[in-house]
């Protein structure tokens, strides 16, 4: 499902007390090679949950977060997990537990598949600084 700013803008919710909303990328005092990798991906501003979720993780916090389908839980977490990994160390530092998502491998594994490969790849190729043209047969050759 694709991203609907105006929709977005009016969801509401609920989250623990603590939780403060971050209305821009930059105010989460994300990594500037991160940043410049998000945008080139071409998201300008964060989602409601992504405004709320982000600081969050990145923070070391154990977070829950729920929301609607389409409202950037997969770009929550791609970029949380970017952020914290260090890309200098060899060994493995992130996971993605799909087993929460078996019902969606029922329904279409290979568009998940594509999606969560397709959305890591690219902001962490920005991140790298690579010139890279985000088609899906691009894509399978790296
Ligand atoms: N901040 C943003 N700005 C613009 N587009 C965004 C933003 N965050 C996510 N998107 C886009 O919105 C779409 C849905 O994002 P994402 O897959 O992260 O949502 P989701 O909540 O995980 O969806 P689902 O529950 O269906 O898996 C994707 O095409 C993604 O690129």
């Amino acid at each position: 499902m694709s991203f609907n700013r105006e929709e977005d803008e009016v969801l509401n919710f609920t989250s623990s007390e603590d939780v403060a909303v971050y209305p821009s990328f930059e105010s989460m005092d994300l990594k500037p090679s991160l940043l410049k990798g998000i945008y080139a991906y071409g998201f300008e501003a964060p989602s409601a949950i992504q405004s709320r979720a982000i600081s969050q993780i990145i923070s070391g916090r154990d977070t829950i977060a729920q929301a609607q389908s389409g409202t950037g839980k997969t770009a929550t977490f791609s970029i949380s997990m970017l952020e914290v990994i260090d890309t200098k160390a060899r060994d493995v530092q992130g996971e993605y537990n799909a087993l929460a998502r078996v019902w969606i491998f029922l329904i279409s594994s290979q568009y998940f598949f594509f999606r969560v490969y397709k959305m890591i790849l690219c902001i962490f190729l920005r991140l790298k600084q690579a010139s890279y043209e985000g088609t899906f047969t691009e894509m399978t050759r790296f």
